[in-house]
């Protein structure tokens, strides 16, 4: 009976203390506008319900965090049980986040339902220090010209896409074009990072496309769905989220074990980012195989999935953009012609095309927001923010934003073009649009992703003619990246 009536009073102190919580930190964001939660469920969860029935209608955060936007200005808050998040759509509060206070991160992906993922990889280590070290060795493998060097295994790899996409088509069915770009740059960033062979693109039963997919699903789970431990329905596909991560660490494991091996019986290893990683891994004496391991998969997510999904939204886009798609094709049939290896001058040469790639990221940007920290108060827009606040900096919404960009629902790749006059009706610089972040902690494989997207987009434009399947959908889905929910369902004819 005394070992109960201890319990019932601990239970009520806690309890007690984390309504006084809670009450503090609503009082201390009451002056930001947004949504309300009101009432002693709003109290103690904010907007957690709403959020969880938006996704739940297949229904992506962004669309939620947009008409929020249009509702409360440039600058909210909400609740989501015991935190608060601030997002903020100003270009001077970008600049002010991203490069003047340059504000510290928050590791999200680390450990998403429990389960080292990224774990304490390049893009989710917090310490400053830490990780200012690792990403100068890292800046070396992904400069321009370094990344030009592998020029003729992008070339290589985008030529198996078209031989195996050729083949396909000759069935006259519904391709999709998801699946196989998604297989491709996998084999892409395997080969040029790693020197690895997964020839994952003849071979569609691979499931380590599958692992990273769910591996992103299970870090969007444990952001919007903080409780989704809790409800016993969703037990299974927890487990199963879970069991991915774990396949993706067995084979990053077992893959940097026989480069290892390989590398103390040779004495020699190819230069590529894996050998800057193993450098790090030497010299560092902080540095274990555990954290080798998160930046071997840290590598895999960031350089796949992301391409994958700018390239699908591009088709997408493209399919519905007639105009646009005829100007795109007269660019690279005139700087491309019916030759096979595309070198550094020709990308060079490819503005328009360049032009509908940004455009794509800009309406589909594949990391729609991500995430910073407030390490003390700051003033954005005549607004106090409190210290440590929840940042969200948000790449889809300033990319709709009618104050940066004219007409942002459509897709017009001109804007990018400096010369042409709808140029001058949009303000884009590096602070309205960023889909690579900027400032220190800007992507490391921009320039990879930039080649790898034009010279694949190019390629498939030059070799074939499209059209989307009249039952495709638009609707898209969110698992850390966007990604479109259907895929792209194409028939494809060969154009020579
Ligand atoms: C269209 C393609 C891509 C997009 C849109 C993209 C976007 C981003 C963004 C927004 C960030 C910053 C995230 C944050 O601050 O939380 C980031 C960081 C990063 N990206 Fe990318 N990325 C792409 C391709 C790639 C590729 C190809 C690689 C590797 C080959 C890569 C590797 C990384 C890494 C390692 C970081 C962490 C950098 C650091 O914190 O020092 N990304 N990326």
């Amino acid at each position: 009976m005394k070992i109960l009536i201890s319990l019932s009073a601990a239970l009520v102190g806690a309890f007690s203390y984390y309504s006084f919580k809670i009450f503090l930190l609503r009082r201390k964001y009451r002056h930001l506008p947004g949504p309300s939660s009101k009432g002693l469920i709003g109290f103690y969860f904010g907007q957690y319900f709403r959020i969880v029935k938006h996704i739940s209608a297949k229904k992506i955060l962004q669309d939620l965090h947009f008409e929020w936007f249009k509702a409360y200005g440039p600058v909210y808050a909400y609740q989501v049980l015991n935190t608060m998040v601030v997002i903020v759509n100003d270009e001077s509060a970008v600049k002010t986040a991203l490069i003047e206070e340059d504000l510290p991160k928050k590791g999200i992906g680390a450990f998403p339902l429990g389960e080292r993922f990224l774990g304490i990889g390049l893009l989710t280590e917090i310490d400053k220090k830490k990780w200012r070290n690792r990403r100068a060795m890292m800046n070396n493998g992904f400069k321009k010209d370094i990344l030009m060097q592998s020029l003729d295994e992008f070339n290589s790899k985008g030529d198996l896409l078209l031989q195996r996409l050729n083949n396909l088509s000759k069935s006259n069915e519904c391709i999709s074009l998801f699946n196989e770009i998604n297989h491709m740059t996998l084999d892409v960033i395997a080969k040029v990072a790693f020197d690895l062979d997964t020839d994952s693109l003849n071979n569609p039963e691979s499931k380590l496309n599958n692992y990273i997919c769910r591996g992103l699903e299970a870090v969007t789970l444990d952001l919007t769905d903080p409780l989704c431990f809790l409800k016993p329905s969703k037990r299974k596909h927890i487990n199963s989220l879970k069991q991915s991560i774990r396949n993706l660490r067995h084979f990053s494991i077992e893959s940097l074990q026989i480069k290892l091996k390989e590398l103390q019986e040779n004495n020699f290893m190819a230069h590529n980012i894996l050998s800057l990683m193993i450098k790090n891994f030497k010299t560092d004496d902080d540095f274990d195989f555990d954290k080798l391991v998160d930046d071997f998969i840290t590598f895999f997510v960031g350089g796949q999935e992301t391409t994958a999904n700018a390239l699908s939204f591009c088709f997408l886009e493209l399919g519905q953009n007639p105009q646009v798609l005829k100007k795109l094709k007269e660019e690279i049939d005139l700087v491309l012609g019916k030759k096979s290896t595309i070198d550094q001058d020709d990308l060079a040469r490819l503005e328009y095309t360049s032009a509908v790639f940004n455009e794509s990221m800009r309406k589909w940007p594949p990391v729609p927001s991500f995430s910073r920290l407030s390490a003390q108060e700051c003033e954005i827009l005549g607004y106090k923010i409190p210290k440590n606040s929840w940042f969200i900096m948000p790449v889809y919404i300033m990319g709709r934003n009618e104050n940066y960009f004219s007409r942002p629902k459509e897709f017009i790749p001109e804007r990018f073009l400096k010369n042409h006059p709808f140029s001058k009706e949009n303000k884009i610089n590096s602070y309205t649009f960023f889909p690579f972040s900027l400032g220190p902690r800007n992507c490391i494989g921009q320039n990879f992703a930039k080649i790898e997207g034009k010279l694949i987009l190019a390629k498939l434009i030059q070799h074939f003619d499209f059209k989307l399947d009249p039952d495709q959908s638009f609707d898209v889905v969110q698992y850390t990246t966007l990604r479109p929910i259907d895929g792209v369902k194409v028939f494809l004819t060969p154009r020579f």
